[in-house]
């Protein structure tokens, strides 16, 4: 049944020349692509304009093909600036292959109604995974102590220093939406307290909510942050917050880098301000500040907190899904702007 299917399709795509299909630009290769692939239906179905290909320079390749480009399908590599939807008027979707939208002009994109659409909730399980995972291994020294078996310093020095324990813990979780949600349960799970800030107070949620980020990490052991990066976001976790967190205080940051002050965490870090932080994002990817390869009370890792083989096919149907309903007029699947 499925296979005839698929031969249907495949019919009917035959009877479409390249140049009738629609055309998606792609401006860098989003990571979501290998998993995609050359063969899929997707480029039976779209012409996809693939920018890193041509030999034209990027400004000539879209001015080629400027009217006649209806959607757009990128990740955080590559900005949609309000010039570059300016260059392309017949724009009317953007994809995005990735939950953080802060390389959208999303302003731009209303204004020129445009819509857009995200990874939805399907980096949520992972990112929380990784979340809670940065969180127990700066608490309890995994990666750290591994080092030191690994360099035979456990026969040479003798033991270890002790971790501290999870169970107790009160949390912080700074940006509430799919991630920091999975978060709280897997935190409420290990026993811990959960505290939120966000945009605005859930009125179905139990946990404390702080409206001042301050607030919430004096009232705080850990802070984990998981928001959006936009305007009002960036670097809010500044020198007053990583004061209120205080010596014992431990950062997790899966957003964006640039959500926090990173001069001012790696000051804090090497001064024992706070007690310790687990990164996943950093202000100028992939340059990762060099006092931070020193500590032993950081963990380091590249950007990578919410892609598993498993979170890129959900991301991949997501995308196709989005494509195929704006294509066929029904409703989007996951939308950050409706128009
Ligand atoms: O960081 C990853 C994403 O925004 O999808």
């Amino acid at each position: 049944m499925e296979d005839q299917e698929e031969q249907q399709d495949n019919t009917s795509d035959q009877n479409h020349k390249p140049q009738d299909l629609p055309q998606v630009l792609l401006l860098k290769p989003p990571p979501v692509l290998s998993v995609i692939g050359e063969q899929s239906f997707l480029s039976k179905k779209y012409q996809l304009l693939k920018a890193w290909e041509s030999p034209l320079p990027l400004l000539q390749f879209l001015i080629a093909h400027a009217d006649s480009i209806q959607a757009i399908l990128c990740s955080g590599s590559a900005p949609v600036t309000d010039d570059l939807l300016q260059l392309l008027p017949s724009v009317r979707l953007v994809v995005t292959a990735s939950a953080g939208t802060n390389h959208i002009d999303l302003e731009a994109c209303h204004r020129r109604g445009i819509s857009v659409t995200n990874a939805g909730n399907v980096f949520s399980d992972d990112g929380a995974d990784a979340a809670v995972g940065l969180l127990i291994d700066v608490l309890r020294k995994i990666t750290a102590s591994d080092r030191y078996v690994r360099q035979g310093l456990w026969v040479n020095k003798g033991d270890y220093p002790l971790g501290s324990k999870l169970r107790g813990k009160r949390v912080g979780i700074v940006g509430l939406g799919g991630i920091g949600l999975e978060i709280a349960k897997r935190l409420e799970a290990f026993g811990c307290n959960v505290l939120y800030n966000s945009r605005k107070k859930k009125a179905h949620l139990s946990y404390p909510f702080y409206a001042d980020v301050r607030q919430l990490a004096a009232n705080s052991d850990a802070l984990i942050i998981c928001c959006a990066l936009t305007d009002q976001t960036r670097h809010m976790i500044d020198k007053d917050v990583f004061s209120a967190l205080g010596k014992e205080g431990v950062i997790v940051n899966i957003g964006r880098g640039a959500i926090v002050d990173e001069k001012e965490m790696v000051r804090c870090l090497v001064h024992r301000e706070i007690a310790g932080a687990g990164l996943d994002v950093f202000e100028n990817e992939p340059d990762v500040p060099k006092e931070l390869f020193e500590l032993d009370n950081v963990v380091l890792s590249p950007h990578r907190a919410v892609f598993t083989p498993e979170s890129f096919m959900a991301l991949c149907e997501l995308v196709v899904g989005n494509l195929e309903a704006f294509f066929s007029n029904t409703p989007l699947l996951s939308p950050v702007i409706d128009v």
